[in-house]
């Protein structure tokens, strides 16, 4: 077995999955020189593909965590379109530096049930995209190193496997099976904060631009009257920070509770950590 090709596939709404993934995909392929695919199945369109790999293919599959876990509108995608064929795979979550929870073991199971073989893991620090104030600006330089020395110890455990000629074990990742709940956000009261059915506000001077309406996930954003949220809001926050004119907000109180609640709590810096498939846990210190 050889690989011959690396790809990036992620789902990432405001930008750091795919950040994370490209770096680790551009690093692998450039160390062993080899071609260099993306997939991105962040916006609706794509989401009407499907996507088939070889065993010649070592793919670094990304997505964002959303409580504690694969976010659940993107989970079914992830079960329906993707076709591993015995290909190799990297499963990569980011997450805002509260936790990643159960997201990578449940990102790795759903790779495997599609008949990719998981050979090594990461979960990744990003800044948070509901306020600028959790994680800001990571991935910064060291983290950018740890990624590119994730990105090294994966092209050694391919030169392995190669050698070898054998399909390692799944990589052993940390995470509870099964896979328990979503994480319930809180309030600043330590009481569960209730915001599922929150939507983007828009204010007057949204110019019509549409911008909104081509980067929501969901395709949620009414293209006529961009103030209209006809479809699912998943929170992403793609809307908001994409916006030229600063135009889209939340001011749902539950969620505004929930983000001030993630502020004061979750100030120390989480750690990034990586695994890799000799069957022991490998966490960057
Ligand atoms: C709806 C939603 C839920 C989130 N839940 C969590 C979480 O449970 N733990 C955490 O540390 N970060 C959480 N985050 C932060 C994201 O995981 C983080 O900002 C991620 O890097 C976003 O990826 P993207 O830029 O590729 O969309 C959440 C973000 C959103 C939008």
């Amino acid at each position: 077995m050889k690989i011959q090709s690396i790809k990036t596939v992620y789902f990432s709404a405001t930008g750091n999955t795919k950040n994370v993934v490209k770096l680790i995909g551009e690093t692998i392929a450039r160390n062993m020189n080899l071609s260099y695919k993306e997939i991105d199945f962040t916006l609706p369109q794509a989401h009407k593909d499907s996507y088939e790999f070889t065993k010649e293919e070592l793919v670094i599959f990304g997505t964002p965590v959303y409580a504690g876990r694969v976010p659940n509108k993107v989970l079914p995608m992830i079960q329906g379109l993707f076709q591993g064929n015995d290909a190799f795979a990297v499963p990569v979550v980011t997450f805002g530096n509260r936790n990643y929870d159960n997201a990578l073991i449940e990102l790795r199971n759903e790779l495997e049930n599609n008949h990719f073989h998981t050979i090594a893991a990461g979960a990744f620090v990003a800044q948070h995209a509901f306020t600028d104030q959790l994680a800001t600006m990571r991935p910064g330089k060291s983290d950018q190193e740890e990624i590119r020395g994730f990105a090294k110890r994966i092209v050694t455990i391919v030169e392995m496997i190669q050698t070898l000629g054998e399909i390692p074990k799944p990589v052993h990742v940390k995470g509870i099976e099964p896979i328990p709940p979503y994480y319930t956000p809180l309030g600043i009261d330590g009481k569960p904060a209730k915001f599922l059915k929150a939507k983007p506000k828009t204010k007057s001077n949204c110019d019509h631009c549409d911008l909104c309406v081509k980067v929501c996930p969901m395709g949620s954003i009414n293209s006529e009257d961009p103030s209209k949220i006809d479809g699912i809001c998943i929170k992403c926050q793609a809307c908001v920070k994409k916006c030229p004119k600063q135009a889209k907000y939340f001011d749902d109180p539950a969620f505004l509770s929930h983000v001030e609640m993630l502020k004061r709590n979750y100030q120390r810096a989480a750690k990034n950590e990586i695994f890799v498939s000799d069957g022991r846990e490998n966490e960057i210190q």
